[in-house]
């Protein structure tokens, strides 16, 4: 199978405190790679040092080759070809994400304008495809629509539209389905993996939800405190967690607890001393 991420020994730094240690993973083309932790662990730091949005003041190393860009040292005019159109990223804030006062037709055709020399009649059309695709011309909603008369699953829809639509290679969802309630969830995760399988979309999946990510990622990361502790395929990291942490993370899942967020673990020793998982 392609490689379609290789990250080598990434690390990322605010000032003198590391917030990534040297981590290393991949991703391969069509395959669905889950990152969970408790909060804090550097998940979304990862997210966005991929998506290369990292506050001012964050200094990363190491490479993460994306098609043969190394996105760790990409320029921003650069960045700015690749966001939306080769990697996209959903929220699981759409009210933030979305422009409240812009009706959801034209934030799904910002994508087309930035990213493509469609004209206005085509963008129309097409936005019309995405609204019938991720299930809202059927509930009714219309690209006139404004964010605020939309459901909280139907704005994650328009999310998708728009990160969907100039067929990305990878998709970084940052606890997108976390906010809804578990039907409206298995629903979009379900459209989710029905586009990525679509478009031979890979997705990188954040969240604490270990039932879901059981169920639709095929490889795990695990991270605790910035350091990858865990690197697994799903049912080897569920049937033999290696980790201790990982083995804990498991524990508090099956007596329900992993959401809202996880509370502090502490610091297994041979963590704390360095040791590689
Ligand atoms: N702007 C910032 N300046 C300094 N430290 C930050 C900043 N943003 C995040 N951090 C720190 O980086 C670490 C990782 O945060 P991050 O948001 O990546 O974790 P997370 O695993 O995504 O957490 P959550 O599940 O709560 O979203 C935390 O210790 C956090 O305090």
């Amino acid at each position: 199978m392609t490689s379609l991420l290789s990250v080598q020994n990434l690390s990322v730094h605010a000032g003198s405190t590391a917030i990534l240690h040297p981590l290393s993973f991949t991703i391969n083309a069509g395959e669905t790679v889950a990152v969970t932790g408790e909060s804090g662990s550097g998940k979304s730091t990862l997210a966005r040092t991929l998506m290369g949005l990292l506050p001012d003041g964050f200094e990363t190393s190491g490479q993460a080759l994306f098609e043969d860009q190394n996105l760790i040292s990409l320029p921003e005019h650069q960045f700015r070809s690749l966001r939306g159109q080769k990697i996209a990223m959903v929220f699981q804030e759409p009210m933030t994400a979305l422009n409240p006062i812009r009706r959801i037709g034209q934030q799904i055709g910002d994508t087309f304008r930035l990213h493509t020399a469609m004209t206005g009649r085509e963008i129309k059309e097409a936005v019309h495809q995405l609204l019938d695709r991720v299930g809202l011309s059927r509930a009714g909603i219309s690209a006139s629509d404004y964010p605020h008369t939309l459901s909280g699953g139907q704005r994650q829809r328009v999310l998708l539209a728009i990160a969907i639509a100039c067929k990305p290679a990878l998709l970084i969802a940052d606890e997108f389905t976390t906010a809804l309630d578990s039907q409206t969830q298995a629903e979009i995760m379900d459209l989710v993996q029905d586009l990525a399988s679509e478009n031979q979309m890979a997705i990188l999946m954040i969240s604490h939800d270990l039932g879901l990510i059981r169920h639709k990622a095929r490889h795990v990361l695990v991270l605790q405190h910035g350091t990858l502790v865990e690197n697994a395929k799903t049912e080897t990291l569920f049937s033999a967690p290696q980790h201790p942490y990982t083995r804990a993370l498991l524990s508090m899942s099956l007596h329900g607890v992993n959401h809202p967020p996880l509370t502090r673990l502490p610091v297994p020793e041979n963590l704390a001393s360095g040791v590689e998982p």
